[in-house]
């Protein structure tokens, strides 16, 4: 038998509203056991592509294919292995979390007690799962969520923007549970989000969207920042004759509490060092911004932004 490289793959996806086409000519792929993220601004079209992939909205046109199988054409077989949280996950507050469980399994076939042990280890509830759901904070609601959406045995998990509302201890939690999903479970994950610092935390890769298309797509291990612009602090004296000299260059920058703060390619830095010395100014600190990569994100996704070729 072939063997099938990707989980879900998405060729040409395309989506009309009325007359607006939202969603144009997509395509990606996502990769046996990895986190894939979907990235982009408000409005980009993720949730549009997320509930087309669930089958809650059909295309306009283009495939999606869940572990080699057509969603148009196979679509049982396909939604069987897939596991979703898209809105809200529906539970009933004056049950347990176990209750939940119970209720939401006897919805569909063929799930054992067994099944529902596991679900609840693997998202850590074992000690609060008889508790009622109302008790529960919003991180464990959104455990108790993706334990249901596992019940049934997944191999694909879609998850639209799984950490929303949640505080940095919640988040931390899911994340935490998503990337074990992946590398204990061998799961495929898809997880939406506009948080960048998220995605580097979560994912193994992921796509960047805006206007309905896939504009790039980036792995997070060999992110290459080399030749983004970034934001550098330079802590130097005097600022004066710094400032004179960057003017003279006609160079953009921002002085604040004798700080000069300019954008630049790292590689350009040690030049400018070269020739900040030269003028007897000594440099106390250059600081790089760890903040690349929403630079890059904000660059990518801006109105008439940079071209992407
Ligand atoms: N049923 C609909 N009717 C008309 N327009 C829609 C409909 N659903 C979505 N849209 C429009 O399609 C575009 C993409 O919306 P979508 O919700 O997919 O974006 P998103 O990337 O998920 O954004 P957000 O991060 O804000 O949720 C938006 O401009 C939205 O207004």
């Amino acid at each position: 038998m072939e063997d099938i490289l990707y989980s879900l793959e998405v060729n040409d996806l395309r989506k009309t509203i009325g007359k607006r086409q939202i969603i144009n000519g997509l395509s990606f792929q996502v990769r046996k056991g990895e986190v894939f993220g979907f990235l982009g601004p408000n409005g980009a079209g993720k949730t549009t592509t997320i509930r087309m992939i669930v089958g809650l909205t059909t295309p306009t046109g283009g495939t999606i294919s869940v572990l080699g199988m057509n969603l148009a054409t196979e679509r049982a077989e396909a939604m069987k292995k897939m596991g979703a949280i898209v809105e809200n996950p529906e539970l009933y507050p004056f049950l347990s979390g176990l209750d939940n469980l119970k209720q939401y399994a006897r919805m569909q076939q063929g799930i054992t007690t067994e099944d529902i042990r596991r679900v609840v280890k693997l998202v850590g509830l074992e000690h609060r799962i008889k508790d009622k759901v109302k008790k529960y904070s919003l991180g464990m609601r959104q455990r108790l969520g993706l334990a249901q959406a596992l019940l049934h045995r997944p191999e694909l998990l879609i998850l639209d923007e799984p950490t929303n509302g949640l505080d940095p201890a919640g988040i931390r939690e899911i994340r935490n549970y998503i990337r074990r999903l992946a590398e204990e479970e061998g799961m495929s994950v898809i997880v939406s989000s506009h948080l960048l610092a998220e995605m580097e935390l979560m994912c193994d890769r992921f796509g960047i969207i805006k206007d309905g298309q896939m504009i790039r797509i980036e792995d997070v291990q060999t992110i290459d920042t080399a030749n983004d612009r970034v934001v550098h602090q330079f802590d130097l004296h005097p600022v004066d004759q710094a400032v004179k000299y960057l003017n003279d260059r006609q160079l953009d920058f921002d002085v604040q509490d004798k700080l000069i703060t300019m954008t630049c390619r790292p590689s350009e830095v040690p030049g400018l060092i070269r020739e900040l010395v030269k003028r007897d100014i000594d440099i106390y600190s250059v600081t790089k911004s760890k903040q690349s990569l929403e630079d890059r994100f904000l660059e990518l996704t801006a109105e008439g932004g940079t071209d992407i070729a």
